[in-house]
């Protein structure tokens, strides 16, 4: 891979006017069989390089970055990059050969056996030596699992299923102990030793983690300041007069030096003022702790070496190849559209039960249970005030169990918008297969649940004891939570944000519950579309109707309101749940097209 005089701008606030340079003229290469090492302060602009490198940015670029002297493409991308993110991108229930697995099966070949894939995975796992730990779960911040280190090799094992010839990774040694570090970036090496171009941004390393690296580029403020063999950085460093003065690890020497500090460092005498004079106002010399001059130096020393005559024209790169959801559509899915479904319902459901059969919410649905038996214990439908009573629990139970799923299905997308970008990004599925195995999971995990509150309340309260009513209460409050799932979804797919969807969602959730008819009998006629779209309403309908549409009409005129609601065959309030079920989930798939995979 060659890159020449790359730039990087982006708008600054003020428009075109204040636009920020971010990296200016960078170039370099890599061959395969090579460790490149992008280094450089926080803020110098490794990340930003990586990402122009790896093909995941392509705007406001300029310059050229040839893979084998060809520009890129999305089959480039698709079958011979990989990226290891920062940020550990895993689902944190999965155990480390569940992880390996489910991706070796989505992303392998159709050509191989579902066998060969698994036994990829697992030769992976022993590649990156972690037998040990195959069946632990990976764990993640909210979660102990698999160490720090092996959560990264997971990652980086993710990545290398497909056997990539370019492998980018993004700070992989951050947050590890030296010893950790030293043997990720080991396991890079040998990659690279293996015939792989393998490129990676670090922070500062030990000097053991830098004798690694077979290349490097030192980047200081989105300016090069080296390029060539990490072994000769020291000495083009001391042949333009810069060397430690005490005993130094490298790699922090050059960080220093590319943060403006020369502290304990040489610096050639004429970084005096005649050297260069519009620069040279005492007071900018230095500016909190950076020394402008010996940072202008060093940019100008690199500018020198390179030469202007190698530096090729710029031409312009980017715009024509954006990676977005639409565009993933034209590539060779592997698996087909069944085989995604149920490789992602299978790994969806063993995500997410811990979550939604978890102790806590076991115990939630049992104590309110018990409340609700203690509040209707053996109540009854005998006078027009007991009457009213019963069909409150009805309207309880019909908003409790709207807005329980509502509630766990906001979380949904947002909580996987990360995985879903990188996953989407690289074409590994379909949306539609990801979106129907994701909602059926929840559907499955979402309906245990209520059967099991309806079997401890529905025959002690007084409702109707026979097994038809007790069936279609259980169907009804299906539909309910259905519906209330796609709303949830919805939400969570527009903000992909947790704090705006749960927000928006309580108050849509008050909205639901207010126009729902309980508390307001005359709801005006200008709110009437919020009660008409509310699954509670409907759902609490059609409770009224499955219990007292026989043994209303007669004389309980008090309850005028029951008796108008529960009248009729609850077959138009289960129309509305079924178009509510239907646009919701259109509506959150929709939503979830439109989201931006970077
Ligand atoms: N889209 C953007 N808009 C505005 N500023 C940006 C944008 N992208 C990057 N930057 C800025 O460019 C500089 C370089 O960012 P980058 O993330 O590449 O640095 P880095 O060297 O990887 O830092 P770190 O080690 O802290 O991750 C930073 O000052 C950052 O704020």
């Amino acid at each position: 891979m060659q890159f020449q005089d790359v730039h990087y701008k982006v708008a600054g606030k003020g428009g075109s006017s204040g636009e920020k340079v971010i990296l200016d003229g960078i170039t370099g290469g890599v061959k395969p069989g090579e460790l490149l090492a992008l280094m450089g302060p926080s803020g110098s602009g490794k990340t930003t390089l990586l990402n122009l490198l790896s093909g995941k940015i392509k705007s406001e670029t300029t310059g050229s970055i040839t893979y084998n002297d060809q520009p890129y493409t999305k089959s480039l991308k698709r079958s011979r990059i990989g990226f290891v993110t920062q940020d550990d991108v895993v689902f944190p229930h999965l155990t480390v050969k569940e992880t390996l697995t489910y991706s070796a099966l989505l992303q392998l070949p159709s050509v191989l056996s579902r066998q060969q894939k698994r036994d990829r995975a697992l030769n992976v796992i022993t590649e990156l030596g972690l037998d040990r730990c195959q069946n632990t779960m990976v764990g993640g911040k909210f979660m102990r699992g698999v160490s720090g280190g092996e959560r990264k090799r997971v990652c980086i094992g993710n990545e290398i299923l497909l056997n990539p010839s370019l492998l980018f990774l993004d700070e992989p040694t951050s947050g590890l102990d030296s010893t950790t570090a030293l043997r990720i970036v080991q396991l890079l090496q040998n990659m690279a030793e293996e015939g792989k171009t393998v490129v990676t941004t670090i922070h500062q390393p030990s000097s053991r983690v830098f004798s690694k690296f077979d290349k490097l580029i030192l980047l200081g403020k989105g300016s090069s300041l080296y390029f060539g063999k990490a072994s000769e950085a020291m000495l083009y460093f001391s042949s333009i007069g810069c060397y430690p003065l005490i005993a130094m690890n490298p790699a922090e020497f050059l960080v220093d030096l590319s943060n403006g500090d020369v502290n304990d460092k040489s610096v050639p005498a004429q970084l005096d003022d005649d050297k260069f004079p519009n620069l040279c106002h005492n007071s900018q010399v230095r500016v909190s702790g950076f020394n402008v001059l010996a940072f202008q130096f060093l940019v100008e020393a690199y500018r020198l070496k390179v030469g202007e005559a190698d530096r090729k024209p710029a031409s312009v790169l980017n715009g024509k190849v954006e990676i977005t959801a639409g565009e993933v559509k034209s590539r060779d899915f592997e698996a087909t559209w069944w085989d995604q479904f149920s490789i992602l319902f299978q790994r969806g459901f063993k995500e997410k039960r811990h979550e939604y059969l978890s102790t806590i919410r076991v115990v939630q649905v049992i104590a309110i249970a018990v409340v609700v038996l203690l509040l209707w214990w053996h109540s009854d439908a005998s006078s027009p005030q007991k009457l009213q009573d019963q069909a409150g629990l009805l309207f309880f139970i019909s908003v409790f169990w709207g807005f329980l799923p509502l509630f766990n299905s906001v979380f949904t997308f947002p909580q996987e918008r990360l995985m879903l970008a990188k996953e989407r990004s690289v074409g590994m599925y379909k949306l539609s297969a990801y979106f129907a195995a994701r909602s059926a999971c929840d559907l499955l995990l979402d309906l245990t649940l209520p059967i099991l509150f309806l079997l401890m309340v529905y025959f002690m309260v007084g409702l109707k004891s026979s097994f038809s009513a007790f069936s279609l209460t259980l169907l009804a409050l299906f539909l309910n939570i259905i519906a209330a799932q796609g709303l949830g979804l919805a939400i969570g797919a527009a903000f992909m944000d947790l704090k705006k969807a749960t927000t928006i969602a309580s108050v849509v959730v008050m909205s639901f519950m207010l126009s729902g008819g309980f508390y307001l009998k005359n709801v005006p006629g200008f709110m009437e579309w919020a009660r008409n779209v509310s699954f509670n309403y409907h759902t609490y309908k059609l409770l009224l109707k499955i219990q007292y549409s026989c043994s209303l009409g007669r004389s309980d005129v008090e309850c005028g309101f029951i008796r108008e609601m529960g009248v009729g065959s609850g077959g138009l309030e289960v129309g509305a749940l079924f178009v509510m079920i239907t646009a919701y989930r259109l509506l959150a798939y929709l939503f979830l097209r439109k989201m931006k995979l970077y």
